[in-house]
């Protein structure tokens, strides 16, 4: 298929034509090109996850492959990475291989698998790291997610091993002896409702000693969902230093604060939980300056019966796909470089994804892209979604910014809105 996708702006520069062909851009349309009238809409590479839980294998009642892939598809992004903590856990070259079949077979984000660090994710013995590393899924993002790789003998040998093949640690940072019984972030709001808290200095102690471990291997570390602002001080100071460590952060930490658990609504239950305002500012700030790198969404779907309980028992996590890139402008404004380059650009270097984050104005690019519709504004109905689950906790919410298109390859994954197959 090629396309002709007229009157379109890139990154918001004067509106130009946008010729697709044979899966790349071109200088000139193809003479059989269908033409798509972009008038008002903006072009941008097609947006990169490096942090989503798509649920598959185990889990397939919250998310599976293809539900994920839909919802990632509208969302505007052409390629995802898709956490570890699944059942069974993606700790084998066998199940890292069965994941990235399943993208395939979804065919419309490019799914590139992460593989744990330890066996089970229990923290206790290395996973087969290079068989995962050489298998079909070709995996380079190691993480136990949902868990924090505690032990710092095993982060030290985790990140000894993937240096041979340039891989990447990604730490969930929670230390978990100052998190026992945590339901919130633990602040004033928390002594108010009575609920134990998650300190600040659980996350900030992992991310300082981890930074020095990386510095001592000489590895490549990056932190999962940063969300403190004294976290965000560790990392500018590492930086400073030339420590290879990059972060990311979420949309939810970009705009929610805890003052969203005095409700009691599940809903708004997430690891690491929502912070303060001054957290979120400081957030905001270092994604501004580069000290956070990108903009991960956490996709965390789940099951009714997981989320619409009493809040001690409900699983924490929210979902993200569908409505990242809305979030980011109504935090940011029509910032398109910064959104181009944290949601697409950065998190494809991070996760070696060549062909993703490219340079749309240049003739040969991969045409890995999106157009939104930046005037546009939706209300968010959970029920509308098409992720397989509902929480989100941005229902009723109206958003500005609608993924009208995403090409994936130069093949069109949604058009007017909708997915195409
Ligand atoms: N973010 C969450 O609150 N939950 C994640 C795990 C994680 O990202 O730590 C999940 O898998 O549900
Ligand atoms: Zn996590
Ligand atoms: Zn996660």
């Amino acid at each position: 298929m090629a396309y002709l996708i007229k009157g379109v702006s890139i990154l918001g520069a004067a509106p130009t034509d946008l010729a697709v062909t044979d899966g790349l851009i071109a200088a000139e349309p193809a003479k059989n090109a269908e033409v798509i009238d972009a008038a008002g809409l903006v072009a941008l590479p097609g947006l990169v996850d490096v942090h989503t839980h798509l649920r598959e294998p185990g889990r397939e009642d919250a998310e599976t492959v293809q539900t994920g892939s839909r919802a990632a598809a509208l969302g505007g992004y052409t390629a995802v990475c898709a956490m570890a903590n699944t059942s069974p856990v993606a700790d084998t070259a066998g199940v890292v291989e069965q994941v990235w079949r399943l993208g395939r077979e979804a065919g419309l984000v490019d799914v590139q698998p992460i593989g744990a660090v330890t066996i089970g994710l229990a923290g206790k013995q290395l996973a087969e790291l290079g068989a995962m590393a050489t298998s079909a899924a070709g995996v380079r993002i190691f993480s136990d997610d949902g868990f924090c790789v505690a032990d710092p003998r095993l982060m030290r040998r985790a990140l000894e091993y993937v240096k041979a093949f340039d891989g990447v640690i990604a730490q969930h940072a929670e230390e978990p002896r100052l998190t026992e019984g945590a339901q919130m972030h633990e602040g004033e709001v928390s002594t108010r409702l009575g609920l134990t808290g998650w300190p600040a200095v659980a996350e900030e102690a992992i991310i300082a000693r981890d930074v020095l471990l990386a510095e001592h291997v000489g590895s490549r570390l990056h932190v999962c969902h940063v969300s403190t602002a004294g976290s965000v001080e560790v990392l500018r100071q590492a930086k400073a230093r030339g420590v290879r460590v990059t972060a990311e952060v979420t949309p939810h930490h970009l705009l929610l604060t805890d003052e969203l658990a005095a409700g009691y609504d599940p809903v708004f239950k997430v690891n690491p939980p929502l912070r303060t305002a001054g957290d979120v500012a400081a957030l905001r700030q270092a994604l501004l300056d580069g000290v956070i790198d990108v903009v991960a969404t956490d996709h965390a779907p789940h099951a009714v019966q997981d989320k619409e309980c009493e809040w001690s028992y409900a699983r924490p996590g929210m979902l993200g796909l569908e409505t990242a890139l809305p979030i980011m402008l109504s935090v940011f404004g029509e910032k398109w470089d910064l959104i181009a380059d944290r949601m697409s650009v950065a998190p494809a270097r991070i996760a070696r994804l060549d062909g993703h984050g490219g340079d749309l104005t240049k003739a040969g690019t991969p045409a890995n892209l999106t157009l939104v519709d930046p005037s546009a504004r939706w209300v968010v109905d959970p029920g509308a979604l098409a992720s397989r689950s509902r929480n989100t906790p941005y229902a009723g919410m109206t958003l500005p910014g609608r993924i009208v298109a995403t090409f994936l390859r130069g093949e069109a994954t949604v058009l007017d809105g909708k997915v195409v197959k």
